[in-house]
């Protein structure tokens, strides 16, 4: 079996870790500078976390899950353990293969963006390799990235940016969004869990009506409105304030700072 060894024990690396665990198609260990989250990955007893960076040494994959401010740092203390044959997984926002491949010194990079779901295995996944990456390397990545829910291969490094604006970043959104109903549903006097459930019922049910069928999002909010109704009288409202345009906007705000990211800035 591969040794997979993940840098970085927070939420996305922690996320990918336990995946790999779970689906038990590796050998999993973790590192993280911080002693209190070592202490608690190791008092789970499934994997074995450390602060040292000893298990890199004989590891057939190394995952990148650290804040990508704090890349360099990283790199420079790694770039004489790691070796070329190592095969990198980076999950950090903005940051280029070139980047990585440059601050370590090797050549095997996978670049990925994931997204928070992955954690109870409903990710998405994109990713894209350097072209050093055997086609048999980039399919046993896409394995264990599927491990915790959708992923595909995307063309460009720009496409990865791009993931990032949608579904990379997006769970964000639909908290924001998700957020503003159950305040609204609070205020109208249902409870706290009230909220949370007229709330949650209702994303969970329209994500599924639009995953089951054909039906384009615009014919689907057209199936719920009424002429003259109630919904027409909310959906009038978001377009009067440009709510729609607004999102987008978000999604273009998001790729340009990972784009930044990648600028180092
Ligand atoms: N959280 C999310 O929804 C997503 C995050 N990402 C990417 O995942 C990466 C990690 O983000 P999160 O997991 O959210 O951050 P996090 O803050 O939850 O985890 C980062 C972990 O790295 C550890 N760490 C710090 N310095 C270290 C070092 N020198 N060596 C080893 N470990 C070190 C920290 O102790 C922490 O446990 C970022 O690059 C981000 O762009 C990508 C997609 C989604
Ligand atoms: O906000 C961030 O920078 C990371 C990348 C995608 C989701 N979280």
């Amino acid at each position: 079996m591969k040794k997979i060894v993940v840098i970085g024990g927070g939420n996305m690396g922690f996320t990918y870790a336990e995946g790999i665990y779970n689906a038990k198609i590796a050998n999993i260990e973790i590192i993280d500078k911080s002693d209190d989250r070592v202490a608690e990955i190791n008092g789970m007893n499934k994997m074995k976390a450390a602060t040292s960076y000893d298990a890199l040494k004989d590891a057939d994959i190394i995952f990148l899950a650290v804040k990508p401010q704090i890349a360099p740092l990283v790199f420079a203390d790694i770039k004489s353990i790691v070796n070329k044959n190592q095969l990198f997984v980076s999950v950090m926002a903005g940051m280029t293969i070139e980047t990585i491949q440059q601050g370590l010194g090797i050549d095997k990079v996978i670049r990925c963006m994931p997204n928070l779901p992955a954690s109870i295995q409903l990710g998405m996944t994109t990713y894209v390799g350097s072209k050093e990456v055997a086609k048999e390397n980039l399919d046993l990545v896409g394995t264990i990235l599927k491990s915790t829910g959708k992923a595909f291969e995307v063309e460009t490094e720009d496409m990865i940016d791009n993931t990032t604006g949608i579904s990379g970043s997006g769970s964000a959104y639909i908290f924001y969004f998700m957020n503003a109903m159950a305040e609204a549903a609070e205020d109208f006097g249902f409870s706290r869990e009230e909220a949370k459930t007229l709330t949650a019922q209702t994303f969970e049910g329209a994500v599924e009506l639009y995953k089951q069928n054909d039906i384009s999002l615009e014919e689907w909010m057209n199936r719920v409105a009424s002429k003259g109704g109630t919904t027409r009288a909310a959906l009038n409202n978001f377009d009067d304030n440009n709510v729609h345009n607004l999102i987008k906007e978000g999604t273009i705000a998001c790729v340009n700072r990972a784009k930044e990211l990648a600028a180092d800035k």
